[in-house]
């Protein structure tokens, strides 16, 4: 596992069990470092929601430390972003205004909110959509408003639990490419969960592997940046993707 005293996200001994159920997170240690994009992949009901949920402080360890840029994390702040698997966007709302909703919870927003909101529908290829409703979108630009939505307060911390698992192949390949191109440009730190193993190396810079509440590999990714199409049909990637499920069938079988 990567220990060191810089990172970003840092949990350390966490363990976390519903009442009245088997402990579901299991002593982790896990470390992401600042700007880096790390992924998390294991079988279904490993844990991986739920270490994502301790992370965003939505809920809170039973026992280890979990840090944020050095602070001990308690509840969810505007320093972090989510993006879930169904786009949750209000559909009484326009895109705009579901774009705004984080600063619209606070406070009324003012014309440079709408311009950053503005700014980045332009970054998810969303331009002149602001003034329709989310059901006169399709899946995937609801999942770029989601996107949007979870940027506008420039989080440092973004945590995205399988956000284009719903999508057809190519416009998830086009939206792994534009969510890249923005984390990278504003240097978001990014702890993505996903199923799918050629998501988990085409974005990150690291893959854990977590099973049965504990987190069993964590794997360099040593592949360039930045990530372009063409990576994904070449020999080096690939040999990336047999590790990891490698990894992850090591501890199927174990
Ligand atoms: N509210 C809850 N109460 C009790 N048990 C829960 C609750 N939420 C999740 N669990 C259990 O905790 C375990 C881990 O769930 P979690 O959602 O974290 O898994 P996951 O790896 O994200 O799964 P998936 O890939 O299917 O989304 C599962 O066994 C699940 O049944």
């Amino acid at each position: 596992m990567l220990i060191e005293a810089q990172a970003f996200l840092d949990m350390r001994g966490v363990s976390y069990s519903f009442p009245a159920y088997p402990r579901v997170v299991n002593q982790v240690d896990w470390q992401i470092r600042r700007g880096e994009v790390h992924s998390l992949v294991g079988r279904s009901g490993c844990g991986k929601t739920t270490l994502l949920k301790l992370a965003a402080g939505l809920l809170l360890p039973d026992s280890g430390t979990i840090t944020v840029d050095g602070q001990a994390l308690r509840e969810p702040g505007s320093q972090l972003g989510f993006v879930f698997q169904a786009p949750t966007l209000l559909e009484w709302k326009t895109v705009l205004d579901n774009v705004l909703l984080p600063v619209a919870l606070q406070r009324t927003p003012l014309p440079a909110d709408r311009a950053r909101a503005d700014e980045l529908l332009a970054l998810m290829g969303l331009s002149g959509l602001g003034r329709r409703f989310p059901t006169e979108l399709s899946g995937g630009q609801q999942s770029r408003v989601a996107i949007a939505r979870a940027l506008l307060l420039a989080p440092t911390l973004l945590l995205l639990d399988e956000p284009f698992a719903a999508l057809d192949a190519i416009t998830r390949e086009e939206l792994q490419d534009d969510f890249l191109r923005i984390c990278r440009l504003a240097q978001t730190t990014v702890f993505f969960v996903t199923h799918d193993i050629s998501e988990a190396v085409y974005l990150a810079d690291r893959v854990a592997v977590m099973a049965e509440g504990k987190i069993t590999d964590d794997l360099v990714v040593d592949l360039s940046w930045p990530r372009r199409r063409a990576l994904r049909y070449g020999a080096p990637f690939n040999a990336v993707c047999a590790q990891v499920r490698h990894a992850m069938d090591k501890v199927a079988t174990c």
